[in-house]
């Protein structure tokens, strides 16, 4: 289990530096794609946010009228141990902590108008946000703007085609696992999901499909056919989700009610009891975290050729136009209080190391490592805490401290050097 926890928490890492370095898809094979990811596909209302909310048991995400999602959002959840204070924290402010989720709907909300003014419009490149709780899975997602067919007022005319494209680029690439949100309400056979799903993934083998609103299906109909998947088979099990009412949200029941609630109305009801079990938020959660390991097991192998494909390009353009200088030291005062470290890397982390490090130098097994005290060095210790790869990816990364030394106060907040060239 902790093996599979540095996995999905290695990917987090590589998509985190992806973004930091404008990678998100797009023209020719880049390592985003690479990546296997959860995309949250529905249309307009179908429940999506109130899934997304549910799986982290926290309300965080704007809601409103019209197009509210007008950016993917990169949701990444961390589980952390029984007892520790939950916060969040975006990529593009990577020193502040939220442990006010209110304040992290409006950072969203404003990180979306930052993209793309206050109008209506649509950006593809995406907000990450990650969530550090002890009562989450340790899963990724990516929540997509709904699927709408009309314009609202101050949006231009492209904006249903804008939408269908963003969320089809995401939704075809053979690396997404697609959460396709079908309301339960009306008839699934016109879900808009289902639909993009089927296109993009005729056999089912990459599409889970999610049915909301049980409890409010007219009397004396069921959802049993779809859940039992007779009506519209998928490779996957579809899972039946009931989230809390505009209603119960208007009289502000929080998540933990909600989940308790949508526990009782399976277990207690007379067409879905023998299905409780397999049905439900927390139940979805658990399911995709798994198969998200799964399927991150079977593609590291090929996510680690483009790493090295890519650093062998980047290291041949370097070769031609030289490398940077990264430090004069003779320059500076010694000021900050900073650790040496010898850090030993296997085969494996190496490769990612090189990927992600700041420094694409030719790295070796060995490298000192000049870090300041503080928010630096925990970082780092954090970038570094791999410590469960599994033995065929070559086992754990080792730290040791040689000694304390001062750094000066320009010099950057790390340094690194191959053992071998110092
Ligand atoms: N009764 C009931 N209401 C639900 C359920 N799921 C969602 N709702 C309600 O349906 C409305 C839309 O839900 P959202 O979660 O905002 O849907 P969305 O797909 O994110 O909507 P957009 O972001 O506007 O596209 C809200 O008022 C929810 O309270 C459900 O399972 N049961």
């Amino acid at each position: 289990m902790a093996t599979m926890k540095s996995l999905i928490g290695l990917i987090n890492k590589i998509q985190r530096a992806c973004t930091v370095l404008g990678d998100h898809g797009g023209e020719g094979m880049s390592l985003w794609e690479a990546l296997p990811t959860v995309a949250v596909v529905g249309g307009q209302s179908s429940g999506k946010s109130s899934v997304l909310e549910s799986v982290v048991g926290r309300d965080f995400l704007p809601r409103g009228s019209g197009i509210v999602t007008r950016r993917p959002l990169v949701l990444q959840l961390h589980k952390t141990e029984d007892g520790t204070t939950e916060y969040a924290e975006f990529l593009h402010a990577p020193r502040k902590k939220f442990t006010d989720f209110a304040a992290v709907r409006k950072e969203i909300e404003d990180e979306t108008d930052r993209m793309t003014g206050k109008s209506k419009a649509i950006s593809n490149i995406p907000i990450q946000l990650s969530i550090y709780s002890p009562n989450v899975v340790n899963l990724t997602l990516i929540d997509l703007p709904g699927l709408t067919k009309v314009a609202v007022e101050g949006q231009p005319e492209s904006i249903v085609a804008d939408i269908e494209n963003m969320v089809r680029s995401y939704v075809e690439k053979p690396n997404c696992i697609i959460l396709a949100i079908s309301p339960a309400n009306q008839d699934i056979a016109t879900s808009d999901a289902i639909k993009l799903a089927k296109e993009v993934d005729p056999t089912g083998e990459r599409t889970f499909g999610v049915a909301t609103k049980l409890d409010i299906m007219d009397k004396g109909t069921d959802c049993l056919d779809v859940l039992e998947g007779r009506a519209y088979r998928l490779q996957h099990p579809w899972v039946g989700i009931v989230n809390r009412s505009q209603a119960d949200i208007n009289k502000r029941v929080d998540m933990i009610a909600a989940r308790r609630k949508e526990r009782e109305y399976f277990e207690t009801s007379p067409e879905y009891g023998h299905l409780a079990s397999r049905m439900g938020s927390e139940y979805l959660a658990k399911l995709l975290s798994q198969h998200l390991e799964t399927v991150i097991r079977q593609k590291i192998p090929s996510i680690v050729a483009l790493i090295n494909k890519s650093i062998d390009e980047i290291n041949a353009e370097l070769d031609r136009i030289g490398r940077p200088i990264a430090v004069d030291s003779g320059s500076y005062y010694p000021e900050r209080l900073a650790k040496c470290y010898i850090l030993h890397m296997p085969g494996f982390f190496l490769t990612v190391w090189r990927f992600v490090c700041r420094f694409l130098d030719k790295a070796t097994k060995e490298k000192i490592v000049i870090v300041t005290e503080g928010e630096e060095e925990r970082k780092f210790k954090e970038e570094i805490g791999l410590d469960a790869l599994p033995e065929e990816y070559g086992g754990r990364a080792k730290l040791t401290l040689i000694q304390d030394v001062l750094l000066p106060q320009t010099a950057p907040q790390m340094l690194t050097t191959n053992n071998d060239n110092v």
